[in-house]
């Protein structure tokens, strides 16, 4: 658990991150948005303390950091950023090993760790381990920057824009990598993106910031049909809030009795895919998979905030 108490930075007179408390639970994701400058990055950066913080505290599983020696603390906490930041002379392996031989860890330990992740990543060991960041695809550096994050099991993750220069195809894998694979260690995960769409994918709760304000923290669903300020509604995107809506929620959760005609849909496919499905074929109903439809009225219904179930 990482608790934020009235966490506080200030450049001169300005304070760019402003009395912020939150918390967040082990195992839990959450997705920190906001204008641009609203001091998001500080704020992570302030948790593994490459930013030092003016007043306020955290504590990372009840041990308050500013105990800890930053270059422990940050042995502890998992940093992937935009870009990666792969040690480009060093090999995959050598780059994935990096904090674990900091920590000392035997050599087949280390061995053993590298192969587990890269196999986590879909990048096969015996092909990808000695290779040279540069002799991978942007979508694999990516993929290698979060294993290299994850190398020691840390507690904590912390991941400022990792998708950001990312193609929307390569983007959306990745997000389910990441989604898989927080859920198969059980990491706890703080996410800063520019992408209301991708914060709503991953995060449990989502954190709105402005002017280094926290204006809310909350699940997707609460952020679109009750959010804190006009400045929240802006930033969730007034004309996407019904499609934002739908991708909360799977076609399982909407589907009823009934006979549709047509290829049938999986009960795992999200209601806005599903939405785009009618609309594209022109159906007003699509057969799910094993059982039942999905309606376009049932799927109008939940675009305009009725929770399906
Ligand atoms: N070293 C510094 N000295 C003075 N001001 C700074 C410094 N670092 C950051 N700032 C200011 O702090 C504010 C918050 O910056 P920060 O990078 O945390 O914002 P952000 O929300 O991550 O922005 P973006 O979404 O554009 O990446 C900005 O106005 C920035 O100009």
């Amino acid at each position: 658990m990482i608790e934020i108490e009235h966490l506080t930075r200030r450049y001169g007179p300005r304070a760019v991150v402003d009395d912020v408390s939150l918390t967040v639970q082990q195992g839990e994701i959450v997705a920190l948005v906001g204008t641009s400058g609203s001091g998001k990055t500080t704020l992570l950066r302030m948790i593994n303390r490459l930013i030092e913080p003016s007043s306020g505290r955290v504590r990372i599983g009840g041990t308050d950091t500013a105990t800890l020696p930053p270059h422990q603390l940050r042995r502890r906490i998992g940093y992937a950023i935009q870009g990666h930041g792969l040690f480009p002379h060093r090999s995959v392996a050598q780059n994935i090993a990096t904090v674990p031989r900091l920590l000392g860890w035997d050599r087949a330990r280390i061995e053993a760790r590298v192969d587990e992740l890269l196999d986590l990543f879909q990048l096969p060991p015996a092909e990808f381990r000695n290779r040279r960041p540069q002799e991978l695809s942007g979508g694999q550096q990516q993929r290698v920057g979060v294993a290299r994050a994850l190398a020691a099991r840390p507690e904590l993750l912390l991941m400022d824009e990792p998708f950001g220069a990312l193609d929307p195809v390569i983007r959306a894998q990745a997000q389910q990598d990441l989604r898989r694979i927080q859920r198969e260690l059980g990491t706890t995960l703080l996410l800063v993106t520019h992408d209301m769409t991708e914060a709503m994918f991953l995060a449990h709760r989502i954190a709105v910031m402005d002017h280094g304000r926290l204006l809310q923290c909350a699940p997707a669903r609460e952020i679109l049909t009750r959010p804190a300020s006009p400045l929240v509604q802006a930033l969730a995107g007034e004309t996407a809030r019904p499609f934002h809506l739908l991708s909360l929620s799977q076609v399982a959760d909407l589907a009823q009795p009934g006979h549709a005609e047509g290829p049938p849909i999986t009960p795992d496919t999200s209601l806005r895919d599903a939405l785009a499905q009618c609309l594209w074929s022109g159906r007003d109903a699509l057969p799910v998979k094993g059982g039942g439809v999905v309606t376009l009225a049932a799927l109008r219904r939940a675009a305009a905030g009725a929770v399906p179930r």
